[in-house]
């Protein structure tokens, strides 16, 4: 039985993960941790997973890794200089496994697989994402990590910024630019976790979609994390790195 602990218990997340772990037949769950609760909870688990908030993830991140924990992270927030850092923290750790991935989602990671195929063959790109009204974060982490994986092939492909005729706007009206690709976030109630990636040129759009539609979607996934940090150790950035996309 893989033991696991998990940080952000009582949380959206959190309290799916602690029942997707509950109902696995080869892992328990060892500890639940949430905000004002102690690390050293953790003492018994081999894996935590952490959805918690960008503000407390590197905090936990540091510990597990001090600790000889692996991770499996979900937690939004992830720029370079904050993957740099675990590498630096797992350089002293050799042994321990990291896994951060901005969505656990099968479809969330084969329509970022696709929309990078995609990139190449069209002028201009834009990505909306659409989200619950209690995210605290914007864009949301996959969006912002589709937007770079985007721009990462249209570099390759040797591709300039779209044409683009807007002179005048309101702040904000063309949504944020990451990596030079525009991103829109939208903020419901009654939405879980959405993603268009939108490609357009001369005569033509594709529109890449995916839904979310409940919090279980994520969970296969992070199952998968959690028997897979075990075998990898280091820093593994994505599921599709898991899944061999
Ligand atoms: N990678 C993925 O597939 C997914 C990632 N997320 C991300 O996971 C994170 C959490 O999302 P939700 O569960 O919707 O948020 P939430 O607000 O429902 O839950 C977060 C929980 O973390 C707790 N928390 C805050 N600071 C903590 C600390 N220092 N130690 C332990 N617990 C702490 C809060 O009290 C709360 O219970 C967000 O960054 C979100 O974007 C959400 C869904 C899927
Ligand atoms: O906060 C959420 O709900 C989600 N957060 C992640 C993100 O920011 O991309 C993953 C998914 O979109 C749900």
């Amino acid at each position: 039985m893989i033991r696991v602990g998990v940080l952000g218990a009582r949380g959206r997340m959190g309290a799916t993960v602690v029942k997707a772990v509950e109902a696995a037949p080869d892992m328990k769950v060892v500890a639940e941790v949430d905000d004002g609760d102690a690390l050293d909870a953790l003492s018994e688990a081999e894996v935590v997973v952490d959805f918690t908030h960008p503000a407390a993830v590197m905090d936990n991140l540091a510990y597990a890794v001090e600790h000889g924990i692996h991770a499996v992270v979900g937690t939004t927030g992830f720029t370079e200089e904050r993957l740099a850092s675990v590498r630096g923290w797992l350089a002293e750790r050799p042994g321990t496994g990291v896994l951060i991935a901005p969505n656990f989602a099968l479809g969330a990671v084969l329509a970022m697989r696709f929309a990078q195929q995609a990139a190449r063959f069209y002028s201009s790109v834009e990505i909306i994402e659409l989200h619950h009204n209690r995210k605290a974060d914007a864009p949301s982490g996959t969006a912002a990590h589709t937007a770079r994986l985007v721009a990462e092939a249209r570099r390759e492909a040797g591709l300039e910024p779209g044409a683009d005729a807007t002179t005048t706007e309101l702040d904000g009206a063309r949504g944020a630019t990451v990596d030079d690709v525009r991103v829109h976030s939208v903020r419901l109630p009654g939405l879980v976790a959405h993603e268009e990636i939108l490609f357009g040129q001369e005569g033509e759009t594709l529109t890449i979609r995916h839904d979310s539609m409940d919090r279980s979607s994520f969970m296969p996934g992070v199952l998968l994390g959690v028997r897979e940090v075990l075998r990898r150790p280091g820093l593994t950035v994505g599921l599709e790195n898991v899944l061999d996309l």
